[in-house]
């Protein structure tokens, strides 16, 4: 069985979707946000804040190397950032992997990130204005990584159980 991987940019929906597939077909989930988490014992913020983005990066790429090396079947989300840092994006093609970018607009994103951003260290400190011009700005950018995915399934107006459907009929 392939490691299936999610990723896609903050707020699409990795971690909760993870979840909910995991239940589903009883494959065990791993996030890798929290997985780094409790290996160095601090919160991604206090990572961020304390030791600075870089070493977050070189941590993130570590453990997800850690990750694809688990020789059970997993379910993995990423963080938004992974695929754009080291050679992150090329592990998401091994034959080992099944790998999901899921797609969310500008406008899903924004609606769900001003919820609960307090957090991602990257927009905590924005407001509704800020975030919309800062996000549209980076999933530019992120998107040649993202689309790297073997497969792409978009979320916009989806409920969970919706997306987990379009996963599972690309796992059938
Ligand atoms: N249809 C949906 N699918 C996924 N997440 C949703 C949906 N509707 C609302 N949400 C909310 O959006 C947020 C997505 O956050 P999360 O799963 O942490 O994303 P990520 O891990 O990609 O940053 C959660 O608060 C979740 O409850
Ligand atoms: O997009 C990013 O660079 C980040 C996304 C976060 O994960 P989520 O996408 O699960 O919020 C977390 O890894 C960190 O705050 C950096
Ligand atoms: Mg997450």
């Amino acid at each position: 069985m392939k490691k299936i991987i999610l990723l896609g940019y903050m707020g699409c929906g990795k971690s909760t979707i993870a979840k909910e597939l995991s239940k589903k077909i009883e494959i065990p989930f791993i996030d890798l946000d929290e997985f780094i988490e409790k290996k160095v014992k601090m919160t991604i913020k206090t990572i961020f804040a304390e030791k600075g983005e870089i070493h977050f990066r070189k941590l993130e790429h570590e453990c997800f190397v850690e990750l694809l090396n688990f020789t059970n079947p997993i379910i993995i989300g990423l963080g938004g950032g992974t695929p754009c840092y080291a050679n992150n994006h090329e592990l998401l093609k091994g034959e080992n992997v099944l790998s999901i970018y899921l797609k969310a607009s500008i406008e899903t994103l924004v609606d769900r990130l001003s919820l609960n951003k307090s957090n991602r260290p990257l927009i905590a400190n924005k407001d509704d204005v800020e975030m919309k011009e800062f996000i549209a700005t980076h999933l530019f950018e992120r998107s040649y990584y993202y689309n790297q995915a073997q497969h792409i399934v978009t979320v916009d107006q989806k409920t969970i159980e919706q997306t987990v459907d379009d996963i599972l009929e690309i796992l059938a």
